[in-house]
């Protein structure tokens, strides 16, 4: 047969085409495999090496890839980079779920253990908490709830993982831009250094003075607006918000000499709650992916509300350096006003703190207290005690401004930590991070392979409503918290953990105690608070969200004057 004819020709042309692209096809299977195992085994986190690894490669890879005869030049470039980044992902999604994971013998649900879009999707969404939680419940005490990542409900596993010598804070501090505040420094030397200034600056008696000023004040503003309604049988007041006004002017003068005065306006007048909400679910979702940041700021600049939030925080910092103390407030301390020149923090340094006074500081409490009152209308038996125990503790009216009783009341402590234990303010609790390494790192009954980095954290929300540390752990009983009487059953302090716990436990503490315990007392003393008719106060937790920080929507209360 000759060389020339059609049929004898068409197997000799197609062998080496079909050869080179089987080639081409190889080697971008090689070099995606090659780029799958550069990722997992060194994580980078340069923006050069990642746009190396993501960009310049399939860049390169479109140069075989047009020199097959099947492909033209113009169509090489978009199909490297949908064969190099389809085989990618399918590697990384394998190795994921295969039997070779370090983590593959924890169970969960597949979609999580593929990527942790889907954490991102469930913190959006805003029922972490919830969603979590019935993971423990199905799977056990460890669930796999990312890729790398663990959530646990072991109390037992509090001194190990977040105890002195336990785990350093996650990445979902990572890549944040300028100096991190306290709570998103993840070097526990720098931690620890800048944490002995808030201490110092916390533990400061001033502030009871300022907390009954502004109880006092709070008292009074819901006075004129149950006597403005002209009912005397009161008025339908939002409890969240009024909350919200009184930690943030609170948190005003106590942090910044006073810069905030919401409980006056009525409202949110500079519109900061409003900015931070709308900022905290994304912020939120977004921690979990967190190399997306720097693709979020790139795409909102600085006029995404988490941004315009830090900023408002910030220049509140600086206008408060500017003007200098007018007494020891808590950026006296932090910036050193009383420290030479040389040893003071940069100011730039101290200026992040600004969104975590307004965010930790204000928030959390709030919340709190709103849940408090919510609680006590669900459970009139318990209100009723409290309110006997302000009365004969504070009788007459006598401002209750004794920190030594207020820390002494039964009912009152009670019912504060019930309400820590079922709507913690954090209730995903604190991330943390298994640093890479060689072997195996014990923590307690578990074993995590350290040949990646590694995330975990102590899922306070199902500790606290786990049976095994509280009996009857759905059920508001605030008489488990008595130091004599407690009603029997299981009562485990070590799984009390709403303040977290070791070196990195919220500073603020001892502080957000005295503030609730003494505006409660305040409040009951005055008023009767009752529940809203037509208001579906049951349907009000199921719609909680966890966005890091607990969100609350607005609790309608019913506030009459006390005669
Ligand atoms: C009911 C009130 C509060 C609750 C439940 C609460 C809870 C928490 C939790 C769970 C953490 C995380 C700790 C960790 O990462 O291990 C935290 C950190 C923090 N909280 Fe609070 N907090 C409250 C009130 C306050 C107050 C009034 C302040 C005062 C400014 C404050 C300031 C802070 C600070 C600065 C941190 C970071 C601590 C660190 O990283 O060392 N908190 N808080």
């Amino acid at each position: 047969m000759s060389l020339s004819t059609p049929t004898a020709y068409w197997p000799l042309r197609s062998m080496p085409q079909s050869f080179s692209e089987l080639r081409v096809g190889l080697i971008v299977l090689a070099t995606s495999f090659a780029s799958q195992w550069f990722f997992r085994r060194y994580e980078p986190r340069s923006t050069l090496t990642r746009v190396a690894l993501l960009v310049v490669i399939p860049a390169l890879l479109s140069f075989p890839i047009s020199c097959t005869h099947a492909v033209s030049w113009y169509a090489a470039l978009p199909l490297a980079f949908v064969a190099y980044g389809g085989s990618l992902g399918a590697f990384i999604l394998v190795y994921r779920l295969s039997p070779f994971h370090p983590l593959a013998n924890y169970p969960g649900p597949i979609i999580a253990k593929t990527s942790k879009l889907w954490a991102a999707y469930v913190s959006f969404r805003g029922d972490q908490h919830r969603y979590y939680k019935r993971l423990h419940d199905l799977y056990g005490d460890v669930v796999r709830i990312g890729p790398n990542e663990l959530s646990i409900r072991d109390a037992s596993l509090v001194h190990t993982v977040l105890g002195q010598g336990g785990l350093p804070k996650g990445p979902r501090w990572d890549w944040r831009t300028g100096s991190p505040a306290l709570i998103a420094l993840c070097d526990p030397v720098k931690h620890g250094n800048q944490r002995k200034l808030w201490s110092q600056a916390l533990s400061s008696k001033e502030y009871e003075a300022i907390v009954a000023k502004r109880a006092r004040q709070l008292a009074s503003c819901l006075e004129n607006l149950v006597h403005r309604s002209g009912h005397k049988d009161g008025t339908a007041l939002n409890m969240t918000a009024w909350f919200k006004y009184f930690t943030t002017d609170f948190m005003g003068d106590m942090a910044f000499g006073g810069c905030s005065e919401l409980m006056n306006a009525g409202g949110d007048k500079d519109g900061i709650w409003t900015l931070l909400e709308s900022g905290l679910r994304i912020s939120a979702a977004v921690a979990h992916v967190s190399y997306f940041k720097p693709i979020l700021k790139s795409l909102t600049g600085h006029k995404g509300p988490i941004h315009r939030f830090r900023d408002f925080g910030r220049e509140t910092v600086f206008k408060r350096l500017q003007v200098g103390a007018n007494r020891k407030d808590l950026f006296y301390h932090l910036s050193g006003e009383e420290l030479p020149e040389s040893e003071r923090p940069s100011v730039d340094d101290v200026a992040q703190n600004g969104l975590l006074v307004i965010l930790a500081g204000s928030d959390s409490t709030s919340n709190t207290l709103t849940g408090i009152i919510y609680y006590l209308l669900l459970n009139p038996t318990a209100y009723d005690r409290l309110q006997e125990e302000v009365d004969s503790v504070f009788p007459n009216g006598e401002e209750p401004l004794d920190v030594l009783k207020l820390s002494q009341m039964e009912w009152l402590n009670g019912c504060i930590n019930e309400t820590l234990r079922l709507l913690p303010a954090v209730p995903s609790g604190s991330q943390r991070s298994v640093l890479k390494g060689k072997g195996t790192k014990v923590l307690g009954k578990l074993y995590v392979e350290c040949f990646l980095r590694r995330q975990l954290f102590l899922h306070t929300y199902s500790i606290h409503r786990d049976e095994r540390n509280f009996h009857i752990p759905e059920a508001f009983l605030p008489e488990r918290w008595f130091s004599q009487g407690a009603l029997a059953g299981e009562h485990n302090v070590t799984a009390f953990i709403p303040f977290s716990y070791g070196p990195t436990m919220c500073v603020g503490k001892n502080l957000a105690l005295m503030e609730m315990r003494m505006v409660l007392c305040w409040m009951l003393q005055r008023f009767r608070f009752s529940k809203v008719p037509g208001v579906a106060y049951e349907e009000w937790e199921g719609r909680i969200q966890d966005w890091f920080v607990i969100h609350f929507e607005p609790l309608s209360v019913n506030v009459s004057i006390r005669v």
